[in-house]
């Protein structure tokens, strides 16, 4: 007999659904998030709801879920979730911190690399039948100084991979230790420096009223003209005007991005320019992280709904130990 009902708003992995099942208590409901009347009607009777990124949970999902317990966000990043409206109202918010880490740093690699040497527009010319040694030229890692900005989780899984192409890795966090840099072969620095200093510069952020627009117009006129910037992190972190206004101007030699200001976008200006190459937010997408991610926030719900403590709760009230960095 299912005592709960939790709500799975975005597409998790099937592991997520066989962990919430795995006690009987608790019914499972799918319901597209992205789908705002659906959503507020099938909050009506939720008690837990789970999400990925596309999903928000804001103060007017919270007030349509009178018998919600707890939000469980499938992944890192909270900015979908307002939690202090959760917190508000009593609802416990969990995320799954260090599920899909990993696969997040191996995309912004991933992406880094395919920055410096154009695989994707040189791919694209020969899929067109075009033979364009000439055009596609790129540059080395080796000897480039690499600036990290934010050498949390992953950032700190970047700066390793990236040492390791014997890159000069410098980061900006107010919050590392030193000691923690030095483990990882990374000289902490100022933002002015990390800006000033980088060809390569790669955001590992979360998105939130000090980081929003962080790399704007101010920053965006200190930089080399040969730096290349990744964002994988969050949309909204880099100021895509200033940045296409920077790549027109030959300001900045190029940009990938992982992640938008407004997803889904399919109709950047930022697309239209040959030194930007892009992805639809997958830095998590690999089976290996979601099934993780899935699981953790189910385990959480669990957990939630049993009255115990969570370990990754964000809001969890005094005494209940919170992992951080
Ligand atoms: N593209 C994707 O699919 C994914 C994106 N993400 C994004 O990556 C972000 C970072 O994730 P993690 O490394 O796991 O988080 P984290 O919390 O481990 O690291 C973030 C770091 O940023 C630092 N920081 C905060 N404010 C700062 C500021 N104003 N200036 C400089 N440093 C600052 C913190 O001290 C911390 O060390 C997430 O918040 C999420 O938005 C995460 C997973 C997948
Ligand atoms: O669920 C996803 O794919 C988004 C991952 C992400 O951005 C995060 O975990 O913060």
């Amino acid at each position: 007999m299912t005592q709960y009902v939790a709500l799975i708003a975005d597409a998790l992995s099937p592991g997520a659904r066989a962990v919430l099942t795995r006690d009987g208590a608790v019914e499972v409901r799918q319901v597209d998030g992205t789908d705002r009347t659906a959503l507020l009607a099938a909050l009506a009777d939720a008690d837990a709801v789970l999400v990925r990124s596309a999903t928000r949970i804001d103060a007017e999902a919270l007030a349509s879920a009178p018998r919600l317990r707890a939000v469980a966000r499938a992944g890192v990043g909270l900015d979908n979730v307002d939690v202090a409206a959760a917190t508000a109202a009593g609802v416990l918010v969990a995320n799954a911190p260090a599920s899909n880490v990993v696969s997040a740093a191996e995309h912004a690699v991933a992406l880094l690399l395919a920055l410096a040497r154009h695989v994707p527009q040189a791919h694209a010319a020969l899929k067109e039948g075009r033979w364009e040694r000439g055009a596609y030229s790129g540059v080395e890692l080796a000897g480039k100084t690499l600036g990290v900005l934010g050498l949390g989780r992953i950032g700190s899984l970047v700066a390793r991979r990236l040492a390791a192409f014997d890159m000069e890795v410098i980061a900006y966090d107010p919050y590392a230790s030193q000691a923690h840099a030095r483990t990882l072969g990374v000289r902490l620095t100022d933002v002015d420096e990390l800006l000033s200093r980088s060809q390569f510069l790669t955001v590992h952020l979360p998105l939130t009223e000090q980081t929003r627009g962080l790399i704007g117009f101010d920053a965006l006129q200190r930089v080399r003209p040969d730096l290349r910037l990744v964002n994988a992190a969050r949309g909204g972190i880099v100021d895509e005007a200033a940045l296409y206004a920077a790549l027109k101007e030959g300001r900045v030699a190029g940009a990938a991005l992982d992640v938008y200001a407004h997803e889904p976008c399919t109709d950047s200006p930022l697309f239209g320019l040959d030194n930007v190459i892009g992805t639809p937010h997958l830095g998590a997408s690999t089976p290996e992280a979601q099934d993780r991610a899935g699981t953790q926030a189910a385990e959480s719900v669990l957990l939630a709904l049993a009255g115990l403590p969570v370990p990754d709760a964000v809001n969890a009230p005094q005494g209940v130990p919170v992992p951080t960095v």
